[in-house]
């Protein structure tokens, strides 16, 4: 259950600062809780973000990523909200068209029966700029993403990627601080989806404008990143740089989604330095604690290990870094650039992914793997 909303702000909206301080961040979203119709859809959300960062917001559908957007954005009115900011500026009373930020939409949202050209000028039309500098504008916004020689053309005589560069442009025209991106590659096939991601994030970088970036896929998060938040059940489950994403999963939910193939649970026998002393079974192992609050001897772990980080072997190898586990053969899954193989262990079925196909033969006596690679986190 919710309790009461916090009132809004009464007062009118603060004037921008005319240059914030270099350390501001450009967007701030304090304990935001938002529900539709008693269902929570963002619970206690904190999100900032610094001048020119590509944050990523991912999570599977429904966890609240395009709530939180279309709260900074304007389109939702927060059910509570300690605070909302866009360059250091309250908003929280101010109208959407009058933010700093515009938003691509993953189904384009773009007038069919309009020119190219006449949907690139409409955010100014809304703001009240003059005919010649529209245009002006929106050629040049043309230009950014390679439509120059499209202004006078229809919507509908447009391509997919087309219609995504000239939804691209009409949010870039404004000029905003904050470019709000809701799954806008979405709609686009694989290999297209891949040429624009390149081409988002030079032209991020090129503009140096803040992007907010809303994906369930976590190979998009991981590409084009500066850091990314990961979102589940409306609450965030970790943020970070993706390689601590990737790499350090807090949860075995986070190691899932960020796509851990060996996950198992475990009991926490110890704790030394950075290393985690797990038992499984019989089976003792040792690995690197990841989880958010500090560990405690007894307590239920999950442990996670990439397949590219497992190895087969014939005979066991010793060290006191190696995890070791018999195991008995199974089948080889060809997959183009690899291949993986599936075991089974005492602890688990597991998967280890093999790049040198020739070195798939023979059958093998047990797994390893380096404690390093051994994510120790919570259940
Ligand atoms: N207009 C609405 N009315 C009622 N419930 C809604 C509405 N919009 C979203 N929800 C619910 O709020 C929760 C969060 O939805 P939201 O669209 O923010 O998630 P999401 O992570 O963006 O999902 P997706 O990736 O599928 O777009 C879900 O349970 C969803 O069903």
């Amino acid at each position: 259950m919710l309790s009461d909303p916090i009132d809004s702000p009464t007062s009118a909206p603060t004037r921008r600062p005319s240059s914030p301080a270099p350390t501001q961040p450009i967007l701030e979203v304090i304990d935001a809780t938002h529900a539709y119709d008693g269902v929570v859809a963002l619970e206690n959300v904190t999100v900032t973000a610094a001048p020119g960062e590509f944050l990523t917001i991912l999570g599977e559908s429904g966890s609240g990523k395009t709530t939180l957007l279309r709260l900074i954005s304007g389109l939702e009115k927060p059910y509570r909200i300690g605070a909302l900011r866009l360059g250091g500026v309250d908003v929280r009373e101010v109208p959407a068209f009058l933010r700093d930020c515009t938003t691509v939409f993953q189904n384009y949202a773009l007038f069919p029966h309009l020119t190219v050209g006449a949907n690139v000028e409409y955010g100014l039309k809304v703001r009240g700029i003059a005919a010649a500098e529209r245009r002006t504008r929106a050629r040049q916004a043309l230009e950014l993403v390679q439509l120059a020689d499209m202004y006078d053309r229809k919507i509908h005589q447009l391509s997919g990627g087309q219609r995504q560069r000239v939804a691209l442009a009409r949010a870039l025209v404004p000029q905003p601080a904050i470019l709000l991106l809701d799954e806008p590659l979405g709609a686009l096939d694989e290999k297209l989806r891949v040429d624009m991601q390149v081409e988002l994030l030079e032209l991020q970088k090129r503009l140096g404008m803040t992007f907010i970036y809303i994906t369930h896929s976590q190979e998009e998060a991981l590409t084009m990143s500066d850091r990314i938040i990961l979102m589940r059940k409306g609450k965030i489950e970790q943020e970070g740089p993706p390689t601590t994403i990737f790499d350090r999963p807090v949860s075995s939910f986070a190691a899932r989604f960020m796509g851990v193939e060996n996950c198992f649970d475990a009991e926490l026998t110890g704790v030394s330095g950075s290393d985690a002393l797990i038992r499984v079974g019989d089976h003792h192992l040792i690995g690197r604690w990841s989880g958010r609050k500090p560990p405690k001897a007894g307590a239920k772990v999950a442990v996670g290990i990439r397949a590219e980080r497992l190895r087969l072997a014939r005979a066991a190898p010793t060290g006191p870094d190696l995890n070791v586990l018999p195991c008995r053969g199974g089948g080889a899954i060809y997959k183009g650039k690899y291949l993986d193989r599936a075991v089974e262990t005492d602890v688990a079925p597991m998967k280890a992914r093999i790049w040198d196909a020739s070195a798939a033969d023979g059958e093998p006596s047990c797994v390893w793997w380096r404690k390093d690679d051994c994510i120790v986190m919570e259940p």
